[in-house]
């Protein structure tokens, strides 16, 4: 079990290092480059003044001593330059794959099936992998850091142990004492460096462990932040609701919990590194006053010169911290790879709709019939059928009603007809073929719906009614008169390229009627064959509601309407209605047929809005 996880992690990671040199292909040279120059540098000063020491206590050559200063210096400022371009190539390069990683995510958000977006769960996994991305960078975008921080440990303990090896070595001269030959010093250094490695393996690991477990219980606290916190940013939309039911307190309460648990987090979070780099501290001066000990009696015997106690001790102190740090970032590796995981098992989330192949050419003059052939359908998280057994055909040119009490089925019937879910029994056939069976765009372009929670957007509202930023201005007024909103919209500022919304300082702010009549114009620009509006004139006044219905007859000529309505007033536009109750058709006729059946459903929806204007009259 446990390599098979393993596996997968590996995978994972090679994939990650895919994916960031496929989207900045500087960033990985960059680091590699700068993690190798990073563990040279500290060598350069330990090498060259060992050097430059020897030099002085033996032939004093002022023409060698000026040749080893100044190799130094102009090789560490050549180091330093180059690294000061690395780092410049990372940041940009970081800064990229930050906006490159979040943007396939909002990729896939946007063009997967619209069933995994009503989904909880999928909405938690992006919510997850965005907080551990801002609390603690984790994810594919904290693997170029570890990535540096790993090479730069692991080359700096190989030239490490190059440089300090010969001081191990017991010496076979003749003159040598029994402390230079003898091999016991060298092991006991050696058994003192490993078992401080050890413990460092040890303590990083649980570290690590900790520092993790720290993380993901403060990442709960910062959901919840960023939820109130998004909500007041974006337009203060429960602005209305605070101040009637006073919930000011609340809200203001969630926001001190956070800071208060923020806090208590950030403080544990201190307190472990503190502890940590505490403790991990007084090991490696520990072992640095042996390594002293040790090559300090060498130089005193006269075995190893001067310089060389420079050279041995720098080195296998860096040895020692070194190979402390290697273990931190291959464990803090290991605990992001989780993340990166996550990663991609978001990105990986299979599309549970089928791709059909057959193209649909949309002629004006075809006749296309849309077929419900035993339909049946149940969400996903749910026992009850939203649709039971639905059989019905709608024709070009038809205008259909569908009605029924809430939640009685209808937006499931238009969900189901735009294919944003495929039924688990039945088909749905257009010209005797499955849906299924189409392009899925091709489908698209031939339905144009109003949802009854239809959304505009903070673009220009020609770009809103086209969904083009160039778009047809005629036209587009044109349909914004049939709706009647062609005359404000120019007389805004901007007229079209008036944004909509406050996002823009330049946007206008609309009514729920205003924008309702917008959308219906964005229905009609888009000039499909089949047009559904889910309550599309909940939001409009009775006139401006009797004026839609009446241009509707015109402008959609050999058009086919479905309107889903509670308002039965739609209904005697309608050349047929649709009755639903609990997910069944129970009733079907013209708008006189069904008010005549005095025990259909339709007669006692129809007879208690009747009633209810008559009482309110
Ligand atoms: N995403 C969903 N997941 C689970 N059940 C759902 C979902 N959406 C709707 N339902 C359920 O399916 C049934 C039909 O809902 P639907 O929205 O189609 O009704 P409706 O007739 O449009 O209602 P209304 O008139 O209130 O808009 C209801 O019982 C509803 O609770």
């Amino acid at each position: 079990m446990k390599s098979v996880g393993s596996k997968r992690q590996f995978k994972s990671f090679f994939r990650a290092l895919r994916m960031i040199q496929n989207m900045t292909p500087l960033l990985i040279p960059a680091t590699v480059l700068n993690a190798l120059l990073q563990s040279f540098m500290p060598f350069i000063p330990i090498f060259m003044t060992a050097r430059i020491i020897d030099e002085l206590f033996g032939a004093r050559s002022v023409a060698r001593l000026s040749l080893l200063v100044v190799s130094t210096i102009v090789l560490s400022f050549i180091v330093f330059l180059i690294l000061k371009g690395t780092e410049r190539i990372k940041k940009i390069s970081n800064q990229r794959l930050f906006y490159l990683g979040k943007y396939e995510m909002d990729r896939l958000i946007l063009r997967t099936n619209y069933e995994n977006t009503e989904k909880p769960r999928f909405h938690l996994r992006k919510q997850k992998i965005e907080d551990a991305s801002i609390i603690g960078k984790r994810g594919i975008w904290r693997i170029p850091d570890l990535l540096e921080r790993t090479l730069t440990s692991f080359c700096t303990v190989v030239i490490s142990i190059i440089l300090a090896y010969p001081t191990f070595i017991p010496s076979k001269s003749q003159n040598a004492t029994s402390f230079e030959s003898s091999i016991w010093q060298s092991i006991v250094l050696i058994i003192l460096i490993i078992l401080s490695s050890c413990y460092s393996l040890f303590s990083n690991s649980r570290f690590s462990k900790k520092f993790f477990k720290e993380l993901d219980h403060g990442m709960k606290f910062n959901r919840l932040f960023s939820y109130y916190e998004d909500l007041l940013r974006d337009d203060n939309r429960f602005g209305k609701d605070v101040r009637i039911y006073h919930q000011s307190e609340l809200i203001l309460k969630s926001f001190n919990d956070f800071n208060k648990l923020n806090t208590r987090f950030q403080s544990n979070i201190g307190r472990l590194q503190g502890r940590f780099s505490g403790i991990n501290a007084a090991v490696t001066s520990i072992i640095s006053g042996f390594v002293y000990l040790f090559v300090g009696i060498k130089a005193l015997n006269g075995s190893i010169s001067i310089g060389s106690v420079v050279q041995y001790v720098g080195a296998i102190n860096q040895f020692t911290t070194s190979f402390s740090k290697m273990i931190t970032s291959i464990s803090d590796s290991w605990h992001n790879i989780k993340y990166v995981q996550l990663y991609f098992d978001f990105l990986d989330t299979p599309s549970l709709k089928s791709e059909g192949q057959i193209p649909i050419s949309i002629d004006r003059n075809s006749k296309y019939e849309i077929e419900f052939r035993n339909v049946s359908f149940k969400y996903l998280e749910s026992d009850a059928y939203a649709l039971r057994n639905i059989s019905l055909k709608i024709n070009s040119g038809e205008r259909i009603a569908v009605v029924g009490m809430n939640g009685s089925g209808k937006t499931t019937f238009i969900k189901l007809l735009c294919r944003l879910y495929d039924p688990q029994e039945g088909q749905i056939l257009l010209n005797g073929v499955n849906i299924q069976q189409y392009k899925f765009q091709d489908y698209m372009n031939f339905l144009s719906v109003v949802f009854q929670d239809f959304q505009l957007f903070a673009f220009p509202l020609g770009q809103n009614v086209s969904s083009d930023i160039n778009y047809d201005e005629q036209r587009t007024l044109e349909y914004l008169d049939e709706v009647g909103i062609g005359e404000k919209v120019r007389s805004l500022p901007n007229g079209l390229e008036t944004p909509l919304y406050k996002v823009d300082e330049d946007g206008v702010d609309i009514s729920g009627g205003e924008a309702q009549k917008i959308a219906i114009a964005r229905a009609l620009y888009k000039d499909s064959p089949f047009i559904i509006l889910d309550e599309p004139t909940a939001a409009l006044d009775p006139r401006a509601e009797f004026d839609i219905y009446s241009k509707l007859q015109r402008i959609v000529k050999n058009k086919t309407i479905i309107f889903i309505s509670h308002r039965l007033s739609s209904c005697r536009f309608c050349n047929e209605i649709l009755v639903l109750d609990k997910g069944k058709l129970i009733q079907k006729g013209t708008h006189d047929e069904l008010v005549q059946d005095k025990s259909g459903k339709y007669f006692e929806l129809w007879n208690a809005q009747a009633q209810y204007y008559q009482l309110n009259s």
